[in-house]
């Protein structure tokens, strides 16, 4: 499968989102990032936000959940139009009856994980999400560095996938640019969120265009 490339609107300009939603329509999702202030210590947007960006986007939502008491909200981000709903396993009394609550409403479920949190508990379980996402800076703001030492859970659940057969995909977010996006690729992530490297980038399309090269010749 060709790897996906799902820009993080935290680096977008939020005062002219619709400007910037049309800046990223050559990639595969848009990725909202949507924080409370309690998971993490920052504050994005939320419900009515996304409402209106999914009605506006010419991109299906991968909404990534950094909330606490997923269980009461994430449900709600599937009714506001996500097409991807991703929340924390830190965050969760009962991650598989989520997951089976948002795929029952037609939507795409994924377990995230802390760049701390291990990845064993999962293993077995990930056929029951559509995606892993593997956080690989600590969550609550765009910008910061690539943390090295995330690379070997993403090749732990690319082998144990690999061998249940299950098609769960394996996304990356944070730090992920042209310097990272190949070694994250060969680790075995196919879904890559980049935020400050495509917004920041002189042309847009253009790195969407170089981050997604860069992953499929790695892979
Ligand atoms: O979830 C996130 C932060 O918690 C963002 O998606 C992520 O940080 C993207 O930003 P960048 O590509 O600049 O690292
Ligand atoms: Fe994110």
């Amino acid at each position: 499968m060709p790897a996906l490339i799902n820009p993080s609107i935290l680096s977008a300009d939020f005062v002219n989102l619709e400007r910037d939603l049309r800046a990223i329509a050559t990639a595969d999702f848009v990725h909202v990032d949507v924080m409370d202030n309690h998971f993490v210590p920052n504050l994005t947007l939320g419900l009515p936000v996304v409402t209106r960006i999914a009605e506006v986007s010419t991109l299906p939502l991968d909404v990534h959940l950094m909330i606490e008491d997923a269980d009461r909200w994430a449900p709600e981000y599937a009714a506001a139009g996500a097409a991807s709903v991703t929340f924390h396993a830190e965050a969760t009394q009962a991650p598989v009856r989520l997951a089976r609550e948002l795929r029952s409403r037609g939507i795409r479920a994924g377990i995230a994980l802390r760049p701390a949190s291990p990845v064993e508990p999962l293993l077995d379980l990930l056929p029951e999400f559509d995606m892993l996402l593997v956080m690989t800076v600590e969550p609550g703001f765009g910008g910061q560095s690539f943390i090295e030492g995330t690379l070997p859970k993403i090749r732990r659940a690319r082998a144990a996938l690999d061998e249940s057969g299950a098609a769960t995909w394996i996304q990356v977010d944070g730090g992920v640019s042209r310097d990272t996006i190949g070694r994250i690729a060969q680790a075995g992530a196919n879904v890559f969120v980049a935020g400050s490297a495509v917004y920041g980038a002189p042309d847009v399309a253009a790195e969407i265009a170089a981050l997604r090269d860069l992953a499929d010749a790695a892979a």
